[in-house]
């Protein structure tokens, strides 16, 4: 694995949290210790309204925060919406983007997805861009094509190591308790591989690809130690320090 891809164990919250799950992030910033700190990133992606609370408690601690999604433009009349400038102001460093919660839920295709990238970058966000494919595709033999047409339509031009970060969930893999095989994660990540190596030359080769979908203690080491694995997309076990930090700890 090149230097530059570092693993990174990221927790989206999804619609859940409230200002009592402070005491959550406390212990999931006191378990990320110096051990943990000297090999991975970690990062928790809370609902907007927690994360300026979250970015003041966690102030100086190496913790990064991240939103789960952001509107394209900077500003303006979208009644609802939350810019990428206003998660960074809020203490974002990344944010999620293209989730399939949001292209299933809110009808967000791959130009869509690929504005908020867009949008990430220009707040000097982390975009975390999220692909992959549903059962029926799945079972249709078009997990790869899939997957391939997402890279290709959803990550904007400009690509690198240091501004992507890559989400490999399966749709029917998500809190459902149900994984691929390492040969299927292994063949998907390397599809995603050879894809950035086509669009983004040697940089490609340092971006992060994380897996999603059912990570738990149990199966994280056996995830995390698939090729072209570099780290984790957790929704359900991240809510639960402990669990997120056994999680973490299996890079270990
Ligand atoms: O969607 C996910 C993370 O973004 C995965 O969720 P679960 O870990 O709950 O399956």
């Amino acid at each position: 694995m090149p230097a530059s891809r570092r693993p990174l164990i990221a927790g989206n919250w999804k619609m859940n949290g409230l200002k009592a799950s402070a005491g959550e992030l406390a212990a999931i910033a006191e378990g990320y210790d110096a051990a943990l700190r000297a090999r991975i990133d970690l990062l928790v992606c809370p609902p907007a309204t927690l994360l300026a609370g979250f970015s003041a408690q966690v102030a100086g601690a190496a913790l990064m925060l991240g939103g789960q999604d952001c509107h394209p433009m900077a500003s303006g009349a979208h009644t609802g919406d939350i810019s990428a400038e206003m998660l960074k102001d809020a203490g974002a460093g990344a944010v999620i983007v293209g989730h399939s919660e949001r292209r299933a839920d809110h009808g967000e295709g791959d130009a869509v997805v690929m504005a908020k990238a867009k949008a990430a970058w220009r707040a000097g966000l982390l975009a975390i861009v999220c692909v992959g494919e549903s059962l029926q595709e799945r079972e249709a033999g078009e997990a790869a094509p899939v997957v391939t047409r997402q890279v290709r339509q959803s990550i904007p031009e400009g690509a690198a190591a240091a501004n992507l970060v890559v989400a490999y969930e399966p749709i029917w893999a998500i809190g459902t308790g149900r994984t691929p095989t390492v040969a299927d994660v292994a063949q998907i990540h390397g599809t995603i591989r050879r894809v950035l190596g086509e669009r983004f030359g040697a940089e490609g080769a340092g971006i992060r690809i994380l897996y999603g979908g059912s990570v738990k203690p149990d199966n994280a080491a056996t995830l995390l130690a698939t090729a072209d694995v570099d780290g984790a997309l957790v929704g359900g076990a991240s809510l639960k320090a402990a669990d997120f930090l056994a999680i973490a700890r299996a890079v270990l």
